[in-house]
């Protein structure tokens, strides 16, 4: 039996409007406490969701605002529970005077996410539903909110569902044919367990692909920059970003951590991680810097390659392209294009295996960013072709989606195969389960109850 919760609902600081929230038996009766209707229905007994206007109280019964307010009853709620809200304006003060009110009604402070953790407990949403309220919450761009809100109305669950579904019947034919241990399985049978099997497994090798294009959607493309100091990394962070985030010398071995900026290109998030210019140092802190640098490059979706166009290009410049190439994505920047001398004929030439973009510019002056930034957004369309469409393609956004996508597909590839070599029944079983499990940790469902429920089900129509 859950205990009553309440929380400020609404961000921080202040606003046109403030909410507060009440889960729990009892909502209704303490948020009636702190709210007194102007007309003559009380808060309890008003209609679901409908509502009233009137007077915010203090636990004394003095005011502190004029506010709307409405209770919804279990199970017809967010969470599931009885609930109740009350509107106020967006004060902080206010909110939190009406909060310590409720309190002394009877309600305690709610943990993180407690409402929609009552909301899955209760049935209300699923696990891929509770986490695109969170993805929803967090979408830096248009792309990754519409996803989020395909999830949020169980796109993904239905698709699992879907599988799971299939799974099932595997499961009840296969216990079906167990019946009769005398006979071996027909191979008229055997071909269709075969067969359902493997479309469960191209359904989850097709959601599995998406997973790529999920995490891009969700956390963005991270693009490295990378090179030797003072091709001017930093300031082509700046320049990007927009403000002065990275600091900038003409002193090579300026930048020693990893500076972080975010952009938005036409509605793509870029992750911009500037580093440690690379070179030997004698210097403990610029090495450690340097070895940052190369660990970026593990995260890198897009590699920057930056070098100072007025300087020889030699075999540290080569050696860098390479590793860069071996790594991601790269993209070659050709900075300082303001300065005399500048130039980059000869190290084009060289590197014409590669289908390599060379973009110039000057970091300094802003001149031919446009091309960086253009080249950025069509790398990204190339990642993600359809993030700027209106109905994009459901996907995998997190790891634990993908990791337990990932866990039933080799559960029913491995079922497929003991099925083809022959093996003993209940190993076939074992893989069938565990895919099963895999899917219904991924939506939160309990696993057993309804596998039993629809064998059962099977069982009893042909005996
Ligand atoms: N003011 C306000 N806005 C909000 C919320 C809220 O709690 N308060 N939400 C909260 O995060 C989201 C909306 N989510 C909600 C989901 C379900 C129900 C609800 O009452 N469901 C009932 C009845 C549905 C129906 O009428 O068919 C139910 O599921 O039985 C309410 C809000 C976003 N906007
Ligand atoms: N004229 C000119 N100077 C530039 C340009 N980009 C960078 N610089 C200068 O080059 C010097 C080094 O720039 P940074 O951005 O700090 O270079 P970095 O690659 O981050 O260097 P480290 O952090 O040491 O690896 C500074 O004096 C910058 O002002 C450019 O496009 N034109
Ligand atoms: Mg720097």
């Amino acid at each position: 039996m859950s205990d009553l919760i309440a929380a400020v609902a609404t961000p921080p600081g202040t606003g046109g409007v403030g909410i507060l929230r009440l889960s729990g038996p009892g909502a209704a009766q303490a948020a009636a406490r702190v709210f007194r209707p102007k007309g003559t229905r009380a808060l309890p007994d008003a209609p679901d969701r409908q509502l009233l206007y009137g007077t915010l109280l203090d636990q004394a019964g003095q005011a502190l605002d004029t506010g709307l307010a409405f209770v919804s009853r279990a199970p017809h709620s967010y969470t599931g529970e009885e609930t109740a809200e009350l509107q106020c304006h967006g004060s902080p003060m206010v909110l939190s005077l009406v909060l310590d009110a409720l309190f002394a009604a009877g309600a305690r402070q709610a943990r993180a996410g407690e409402f929609t953790q009552r909301a899955f407990l209760n049935g209300k949403l699923d696990l891929t539903q509770a986490e695109a309220v969170i993805d929803l919450i967090e979408a830096e761009t248009p792309a990754a909110a519409r996803q989020a809100a395909g999830q949020l109305t169980g796109a993904l669950s239905r698709r699992i569902d879907a599988i799971y579904s299939g799974l099932t019947d595997v499961m009840a034919h296969f216990c079906a044919v167990l019946d009769y241990p005398d006979e071996d399985l027909d191979p008229f049978q055997t071909q269709q367990l075969q067969e359902a099997l493997q479309a469960q497994e191209e359904a989850l090798t097709a959601l599995l692909r998406t997973s790529r294009r999920g995490r891009l959607l969700s956390q963005g493309l991270t693009c490295v920059l990378l090179g030797r100091p003072n091709a001017g990394k930093s300031s082509l962070l700046n320049a990007l970003a927009g403000y002065e985030r990275a600091i900038v010398t003409p002193i090579p071995g300026t930048t020693r951590d990893t500076v972080e900026a975010t952009v938005t290109l036409e509605g793509y998030l870029f992750r911009l991680v500037d580093t440690a210019g690379l070179r030997d140092s004698d210097d403990p802190i610029e090495q450690l810097g340097v070895a940052r640098s190369r660990q970026a490059l593990d995260q890198a979706d897009l590699i920057l390659l930056v070098c100072d166009g007025t300087q020889e290009l030699g075999e540290e410049d080569t050696a860098l392209l390479d590793q860069a190439l071996d790594q991601a994505d790269t993209l070659l920047v050709m900075n300082k294009s303001d300065l005399p001398g500048y130039g980059c004929p000869m190290f084009r030439a060289e590197n014409t295996a590669h289908t390599l973009s060379v973009v110039g510019l000057s970091a300094k002056t802003g001149l031919g960013l446009e091309f960086l930034e253009a080249e950025l957004v069509r790398r990204a369309q190339a990642l993600l072709p359809q993030a700027g469409q209106r109905a994009s393609e459901l996907l995998l956004t997190n790891q634990r989606q993908t990791d337990a996508v990932r866990r039933a597909a080799e559960s029913v590839a491995r079922a497929g195969q003991a099925l083809e070599q022959g093996v003993t029944p209940d190993a076939l079983l074992t893989d069938v389960e565990q895919a099963m499990a895999a899917l219904g940790e991924l939506t939160g469902r309990t696993v057993r109850e309804d596998i039993t429920s629809r064998i059962f089900q099977r069982f009893c129509v042909g005996k």
